[in-house]
């Protein structure tokens, strides 16, 4: 059993405001005492019986530390401490100041595709390095993609939110019906045995968005998806081939992260075919 720092953590931190909540409890920004630095806490209620419906059971925070410890890339979210009490642990994170991609680019008046590629880039290189450590995040949406300074020039991508996360172990099965409706792949719908591929059915605005989640998991399913010319009519065919290479039903054809950041619209094959 994974044993955490036991010391109260208030006593090495001082707890500020709600960043933001969720699914994954309350996430704090923290000021370290000893150093005046300030840092995000992530604090998660614990179970406090077999029995108990509230709260987390430890095995599966420790899992998520676990695979937090093994991951350091500049674009994932980095863990610092972790601190236990019988109630609840808290997990101490670099805070990232920049807000979500998403509400990023919503406040642009518009963004050029070299901006987009850029993003996707930093994106792709973070989910590459966890695929290269057999880690699957199975919740990547535009809300777990963060800035580290939106005022910066070249913002840099942060990857957060890693409690759906699984590392997996060679020869094993792993199945799972988490996520969220508009972005989960098929397979996972289907409750079919997951892999790393999972990952790769990242998008801004979900294509296969439906009326409800049902709608919209029929539409995953089927693959049912369109390029509206109300979005897509500035796209250039090279970025739609990229994106048709991702939606794809059979995880085994669909690109991997490795093969993205060589595909010609993240990696031009000469400066004729750089977007416009
Ligand atoms: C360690 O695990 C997490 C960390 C964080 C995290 C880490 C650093 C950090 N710096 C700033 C923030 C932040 C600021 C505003 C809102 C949120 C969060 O509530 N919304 C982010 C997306 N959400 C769907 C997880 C998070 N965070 N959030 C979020 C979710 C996690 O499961």
């Amino acid at each position: 059993m994974a044993v955490f720092k036991l010391d109260n953590v208030e006593d090495l931190y001082e707890i500020g405001s709600v960043l933001g909540s969720g699914h994954f409890g309350q996430v704090h920004e923290v000021r370290e005492r000893a150093t005046d630095v300030l840092w995000a806490g992530k604090f998660l209620k614990l179970k406090k019986g077999a029995g108990s419906r509230l709260g987390l059971e430890r095995k599966s925070v420790e899992k998520e530390v676990e695979i937090l410890q093994s991951l350091q890339h500049q674009n994932i979210m980095a863990l610092k401490d972790v601190f236990e009490s019988r109630a609840e642990v808290v997990l101490i994170v670099e805070l990232i100041k920049g807000g979500e991609l998403f509400d990023f680019i919503a406040e642009k008046e518009n963004l050029t595709e070299t901006e987009a590629i850029e993003f996707m880039k930093q994106i792709l290189e973070g989910v590459c390095y966890m695929h290269q450590k057999t880690v699957a995040h199975f919740d990547l949406k535009p809300e777990n993609i963060m800035l580290s300074d939106k005022h910066a020039p070249n913002p840099d991508i942060k990857i957060i939110d890693f409690g759906m996360a699984h590392r997996f172990i060679q020869g094993e099965e792993y199945k799972s019906l988490g996520g969220t409706p508009q972005y989960i792949a098929p397979e996972i719908i289907n409750y079919e045995p997951l892999g790393t591929a999972a990952d790769m059915c990242l998008s801004g605005l979900s294509p296969f968005q439906g009326e409800t989640d049902e709608e919209t998991l029929r539409n995953i399913v089927a693959m049912k998806y369109e390029f509206e010319p109300h979005y897509f009519s500035q796209t250039s065919n090279m970025a739609k081939d990229f994106i048709q290479k991702l939606l794809v039903k059979d995880q085994s054809e669909r690109m991997t992260a490795e093969e993205c950041l060589i595909h010609p619209w993240i990696k031009p094959l000469n400066r004729t075919q750089i977007a416009k």
